[in-house]
């Protein structure tokens, strides 16, 4: 199963890694053929029904595969308002191939049938797929009374237009007009809303390379833009605990988290390192905890803080003296909020009774020291993170020469970095990121794209630094990384 937008992700790392949605529409529009070919014998009248978008554009390729097959083309719309490229090229290669088509944008003009007004053997509703919004407008309202009003065998292309693929219900509401099919034929996997309709669902392999899936890629960063409209404090308010022993560790996962879009990050620490972490940078809020260790005595006033941000970051530099378990164990017990969860702090996790919901950004050795288990081939390394996050109940980060990212149910596998970015500090940049991330989406991407940008401003720093790269290199590269290009 796929929702529509891991669809619109894994499509785009296909492109990625070279193959673009030109080619997929390709494939696309050749299994809508045999599906055409499935339900009709050559001779028969096949009526294309399509959009302006790319569902469309794959019944516009599905008629060049029909030869032998008396074919009609209605575009809805000039072909001006064609959305893409793509299938506008595809428009022009029917046309200039001289396949019968015709243009539609008056509503009262359409009409399915052939000169003798009967009705065809196949129609293709290939009105509107993934990109839809809202109950079905003119002229696809009309075209989709007329379609269910046909005696023809109805045959939708992705999703019958008119329906949310997600759900299987009306875009437009409950008693809103959709295409009534006899058939789906569906792209690279079922969706989930396609199993309660009455039709028979076809899923087409189009060619997307199983590592579009398997892989972060760039299509796992649609869907993180702002909101044009946002107030300070929408966009993540993160809380990072730290620092003791180390003054660096918590000031870099909270200029990374800065960097990777909170809008608000407050730093917990001892008093002793307070003045030395602000001095870092002025866009800190820094909270002074009395001494120069956390320990259980701050339990209270870390989660009174805690309370006041979306998200925390857990364990950068507080090191493992004493008291530092018990106040990790004390505060995570008493926590129901989100949590990434890093260094000396990870030690605590397996055995403490929490409702927390925990990202754990171990690297192997810290995996181990949490008693999970590790492989040298990758597909095992990946299955025995994913049984482990199950064991926990929390999502892991494995990081690595290919980090593994997995939540019990799901498992993702990156692979940008470099091995320039085994210096210290960088596991610091990876958790502030995570921690960003996950104010504003769910925990499982929150870590596979927090893997993913580090690892490309990590790749950035390479380029400009070579073996000198430092973790201060990455922060600022992260916004450029965190780009959709
Ligand atoms: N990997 C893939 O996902 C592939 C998908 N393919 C096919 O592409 C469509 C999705 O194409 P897209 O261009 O994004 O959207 P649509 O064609 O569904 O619609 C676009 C267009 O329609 C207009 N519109 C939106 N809502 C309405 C409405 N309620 N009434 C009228 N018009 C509406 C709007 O302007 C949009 O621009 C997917 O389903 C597959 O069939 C690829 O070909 C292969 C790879
Ligand atoms: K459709």
């Amino acid at each position: 199963m796929i929702t529509t937008d891991r669809m619109a992700a894994v499509d785009a790392n296909a492109a990625a890694l070279g193959v673009p949605r030109k080619q997929l529409m390709e494939s696309s529009g050749n299994a809508v053929a045999r599906e055409v070919r499935a339900a009709a014998d050559p001779g028969a009248t096949v009526a294309l029904v399509c959009g302006r978008g790319n569902n469309g554009g794959d019944a516009l390729v599905a008629a060049r595969f029909l030869d032998g097959y008396d074919v009609a083309v209605h575009l809805l719309g000039r072909r001006e308002t064609i959305r893409t490229d793509i299938a506008r090229e595809n428009w022009t290669a029917l046309e200039s191939a001289e396949i019968q088509s015709e243009t539609v944008t008056d509503s009262r003009e359409f009409g399915l049938g052939g000169p003798d007004g009967d009705d065809p053997d196949v129609v293709v509703d290939a009105m509107l797929g993934s990109g839809i919004a809202g109950g079905l407008r003119e002229p696809e309202r009309t075209a989709a009374e007329a379609i269910n009003a046909s005696d023809a065998t109805v045959i939708a292309v992705d999703v019958p237009s008119g329906i949310d693929a997600d759900t299987g219900d009306p875009t437009g509401g409950a008693e809103a007009i959709a295409v009534n099919a006899d058939r789906v034929v569906t792209f690279h996997d079922e969706k989930p809303g396609l199993a309660a309709l009455d039709a028979e669902v076809t899923v087409a392999d189009i060619g997307i390379p199983a590592a579009a899936e398997r892989f972060t890629g760039p299509g796992d960063l649609l869907g993180l833009d702002r909101d044009p409209d946002s107030h300070k404090g929408d966009n993540g308010e993160v809380l990072v605990v730290g620092g003791g022993p180390y003054t660096g560790a918590p000031t870099l996962s909270a200029l990374a988290a800065l960097r990777a879009g909170a809008d608000l990050v407050r730093v917990a620490c001892p008093e002793s390192v307070a003045s030395a972490v602000q001095g870092f940078s002025p866009n800190l809020i820094v909270r002074g905890l009395p001494g120069d260790r956390v320990g259980p005595a701050h339990a209270e006033r870390v989660a009174s803080l805690a309370a006041d941000n979306d998200i925390v970051v857990l364990g950068p530099g507080l090191g493992d003296g004493d008291g530092t378990r018990e106040f990790v164990r004390e505060f995570l017990t008493a926590y129901e909020g989100r949590a990434v969860v890093d260094a000396d702090a990870l030690r605590v996790v397996p055995d403490v009774d929490t409702d927390a919901d925990l990202i754990c950004t171990p690297h192997q050795g810290e995996l181990v020291g949490m008693g999970g288990e590790t492989a040298g081939d990758p597909a095992e390394r990946a299955e025995l993170v994913r049984e482990f996050a199950a064991e926990v109940g929390h999502t892991l980060l494995v990081k690595g020469a290919v980090d593994v990212i997995a939540d019990g149910d799901d498992v993702r596998l990156n692979r940008t970095g470099n091995p320039g970015m085994t210096v210290g500090g960088t596991g610091d940049v990876l958790a502030g990121t995570v921690g960003a991330l996950a104010a504003v989406t769910e925990p499982f991407h929150a870590a596979a794209v927090g893997a993913y940008v580090v690892g490309r401003a990590g790749d950035a720093a390479a380029e400009a630094n070579g073996a000198g790269l430092v973790a201060t290199d990455l922060p600022d590269r992260l916004p450029e990384a965190m780009r959709n290009e």
